[in-house]
């Protein structure tokens, strides 16, 4: 049997942290962070300024996973992540964010309806090119509200989960006046876009019991005007990263890991941190030896993997109204659209066009031209006289390799603890990620306070062993606790 390990035992080796080219550093703990996402760069920072030896294997040719600002427009785009979600000092991005001076744009306060925006920021236009009288998008949401008020006394009833859009047949049942005909069903079903969006994943697949289970941090949501990329290079200073490194195999024994990239190189160290996705987790392209547990392998089965995507049009004026967010709204929430106005935040004509759940696997069918045309052509049935787009950027998190999806939900039937189990080390592997955190899910600051956490959990047991625990810092130093206040433009 191939063992890195053996010649050891049954002492573990100090400070080894080494490729099969030779390299060698002794002196301190040795960790393996295999992921170069904020979890990923998160757990590296922490345990490298905890002075254990730190290696990142990361697949792609860049770091930041999910978070990627995107440059080829001359400005930052951000192709994944763009929202602080919690512009306050108890997110856990926010002393960092401070410090590095970034500005936020905020799209909404404490009290935003339906989680992610306000509602007047928006300009909702029918398939002909009328804008919805705005009296009829907040009458319509506050129904929507309503009807998420009735969802709550169906969960309350049962004991069996059931689905979300299930729930909302069974008010419409019991409370017919609730049900919503021509205009208004319209927008109500845009609503239902909204939410499919902050999941990625269409009603019918989203958890009753468990949808609004995770924490909404206060302060609502700001947009990263500069892009996230700022937060990520900060953590990553002076990291030994290893770009175009792909994990294929995660071998651990008591005393080590071994690390095995598909050019066939490995690398050992005390412990490893797994920080990539849930998707590429369920794809089973990293082999673990021995096997993982049945109750972790179950976890990473039944969490869900949501997609949502970003196509984005920048054209060489503004055309289009003075608001944040344009919406067209449509028999069914398939059929609806959302257009994010960047002009509002960034000062450029940029529109961006964000498709969640079968609309955005439909797309993703699609070439890069087709797809821009396809957002393009949603945009002309508002706005016909629209000139076309001078440039465009797609994502495509659902079929990229490296990410297969864009962010975990809780499925029907399944239960909000899976992010727990997920998160639970095993021996000497500890797992981060967007997909570990329990409270903050599908984010950005989850994802980072995941990568925390394992650093913590790994100094923990790898120090233990020594009974050196004393001599090493915690993972999070005096410097994350320094408060700044966040830039915020808008309310
Ligand atoms: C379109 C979109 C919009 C979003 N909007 C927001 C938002 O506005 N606000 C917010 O807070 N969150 C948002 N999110 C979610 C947020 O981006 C993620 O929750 C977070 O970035 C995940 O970070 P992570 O470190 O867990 O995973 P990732 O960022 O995916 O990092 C995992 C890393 O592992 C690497 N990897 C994969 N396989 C291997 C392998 N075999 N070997 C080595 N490395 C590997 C990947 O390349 C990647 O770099 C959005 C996500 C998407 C896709």
């Amino acid at each position: 049997m191939d063992s890195g390990f053996k010649s050891n035992r049954p002492q573990l080796r100090r400070g080894l942290c080494y490729s099969n080219e030779g390299r060698k550093q002794a002196g301190s703990p040795s960790v393996i962070v295999i992921g170069g996402g904020i979890a990923g760069v998160a757990a590296a920072r922490a345990l490298h300024d905890a002075s254990f030896q730190v290696v990142l294997l990361e697949s792609r040719d860049r770091l930041g996973g999910r978070v990627h600002t995107d440059f080829s427009f001359g400005f930052p785009v951000d192709l994944g992540a763009s929202w602080l979600h919690g512009v306050c000092k108890e997110n856990p991005l926010a002393p960092l964010i401070g410090r590095l001076g970034l500005p936020l744009y905020r799209t909404s306060g404490d009290n935003s309806v339906l989680y992610d925006h306000d509602l007047e920021s928006y300009a909702l236009f029918d398939m002909d090119g009328n804008q919805v009288p705005q009296e009829l998008v907040t009458k319509v949401g506050e129904a929507f509200e309503n009807i998420l008020k009735e969802t709550d006394k169906v969960r309350l009833e049962n004991n069996e989960d059931m689905s979300i859009l299930r729930a909302f047949s069974i008010v419409f049942e019991r409370r017919p006046d609730l049900r919503l005909e021509g205009l208004p069903h319209k927008v109500l079903q845009w609503y239902l876009c909204r939410m499919e969006g902050w999941f990625a994943a269409d009603s019918e697949t989203i958890s009753l019991k468990c949808w609004d289970q995770e924490e909404l941090l206060p302060g609502g949501h700001g947009l990263m005007v500069r892009g996230y990329l700022p937060v990520i290079n900060t953590l990553a200073k002076g990291l030994d990263i290893h770009l175009n490194h792909r994990v294929t195999k995660i071998a651990r024994r008591y005393n080590g890991v071994k690390v095995t990239v598909e050019d066939g190189s490995t690398f050992i160290a005390d412990a490893a941190v797994v920080a990539v996705p849930l998707g590429v987790l369920k794809s089973k392209t990293i082999t673990f030896e021995p096997e993982l547990p049945d109750w972790k392998e179950k976890a990473i089965k039944d969490l869900g993997v949501g997609i949502e995507n970003k196509i984005v049009l920048n054209f060489d004026h503004v055309f289009w109204p003075n608001v944040e967010f344009l919406g067209v709204v449509a028999e069914t929430s398939y059929g609806c659209s959302y257009f994010l106005n960047l002009h509002k935040a960034i000062g450029h004509p940029v529109l961006v066009y964000m498709p969640a759940g079968k609309l955005a696997r439909d797309i993703e069918k699609m070439s890069d031209e087709a797809a821009a045309n396809f957002a393009f052509t949603q945009l002309k049935k508002i706005l016909p006289d629209a000139s076309a787009p001078i440039q465009y950027l797609v994502s495509r998190w659902g079929s990229d390799v490296n990410s297969l999806g864009s962010y975990s939900y809780d499925t029907v039937g399944k239960s909000h603890d899976l992010y727990e189990r997920l998160r639970i080390p095993i021996d000497n592997l500890f797992f981060a990620g967007e997909a570990t955190s329990i409270s903050y899910p599908g984010s950005v600051h989850g994802a980072f306070s995941t990568g925390l956490m394992a650093a913590e959990g790994c100094r923990m047991r790898v120090l233990e062993r020594y009974g050196e625990l004393d001599i090493f810092q915690p993972v999070m130093g005096e410097e994350a606790t320094v408060s700044v206040p966040l830039l915020i433009s808008r309310m």
